[in-house]
């Protein structure tokens, strides 16, 4: 049985006298250990979907199971999920980790003690036992994001839902919250992510789903859509002998260059705008050029401009 079930989820908003399709058409399976990476721009529903599999807005059509349990129906279905949503990290600041560990384990059911232990354990992995007696409203975004985190985990859910879980994170506290991610998952726990950071999607996720304007665009293992959608799309790293003149770089950056250091350059495309590129700069020595798969943000972007054309 899967973790997730979601069929045909169908959502829409009344807003000023009009209605707004937030969720077209979505479904999506999640099996357990595996982390599905929910990509889409802005407003395409993401959100809209994750509060109906948490159970938080009632779908207008479609079903939900979580472990084979209905969210809208059976109370159990709740207690397998934990969620952390964007801009609701649901901590209490006056409260110690360790409390709202306790506080949030007691209510979802267990017994202090058994929260008490459980919440020492997740400070634990969380690298945040320093920190179990003083206020949250001390602690840095990144140790506060942990610890909602650990909070979701407390009454240890079948599945872990998390809105943009890096958000606003430094690149180390990224770093960090990304290799929890994988070790949630490597204990058993299905887990649904939203991120607009698709490098950060590639690395973590086992499958990805990409909707735009409510609907599931594709669906796929995450290595899969990404050869299946490339095409003769390779990554190129380019480097130079010196630096790139601003000019040029922002003469490449139209052609869809990233200038990540003024002589390190990254290019997805076809080997043919390849030499296209090369030919802008001359006369600068190049240093070498490395070729790699396309990656995931190429392919995200390629696929919402064939929705696009399509919708
Ligand atoms: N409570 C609401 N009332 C009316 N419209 C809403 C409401 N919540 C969301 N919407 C609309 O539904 C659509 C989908 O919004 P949703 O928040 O699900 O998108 P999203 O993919 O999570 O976007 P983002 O990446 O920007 O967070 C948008 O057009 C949004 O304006």
């Amino acid at each position: 049985m899967k973790a997730l079930e979601a069929e045909h989820l169908k959502k829409s908003y009344q807003q000023g006298g009009k209605t707004v399709q937030a969720v077209v058409d979505v479904s999506l399976a999640i099996a357990a250990g595996e982390v599905l990476a929910f990509l889409g721009p802005n407003g395409a529903g993401k959100t809209t979907t994750i509060k109906m599999i948490a159970g938080l807005i009632r779908p207008d059509a479609g079903r939900v199971r979580i472990v084979g349990r209905d969210p809208h129906r059976e109370e159990q279905a709740l207690a397998q999920v934990g969620a952390v949503l964007e801009g609701n990290r649901n901590l209490y600041w006056r409260l110690t980790p360790l409390q709202n560990l306790e506080y949030f384990g007691v209510l979802r059911g267990l017994t202090a003690k058994t929260a008490r232990q459980r919440g020492l354990e997740l400070l634990e992995t969380f690298g945040l036992m320093e920190k179990q007696g003083v206020a949250v409203q001390t602690l840095s975004r990144g140790m506060q994001q942990k610890l909602a985190i650990a909070t979701a985990l407390i009454h240890r859910p079948a599945l872990l839902l998390l809105d943009e879980p890096t958000l606003g994170l430094d690149v180390e506290a990224a770093q960090t919250v990304k290799s929890l991610i994988r070790h949630i998952a490597a204990a058993g726990q299905a887990i649904l992510l939203t991120t607009h950071q698709l490098d950060i999607a590639e690395v973590l996720s086992d499958q990805v789903a990409v909707i735009q304007q409510g609907v599931i665009i594709a669906q796929a293992p995450t290595r899969e859509l990404i050869r299946h959608f490339a095409g003769a799309a390779s990554t190129y790293h380019i480097e130079l002998e010196q630096a790139i003149d601003s000019e040029r770089a922002t003469q490449l950056g139209s052609l869809g260059v990233v200038v990540e250091e003024p002589h390190r350059l990254r290019f997805t495309g076809s080997s043919e705008e390849l030499y296209r590129i090369l030919d802008k700069m001359n006369p600068i020595p190049l240093l070498s050029i490395k070729r790699a798969e396309a990656d995931l943000t190429h392919v995200f972007l390629k696929l919402l401009r064939k929705g696009n054309r399509q919708g």
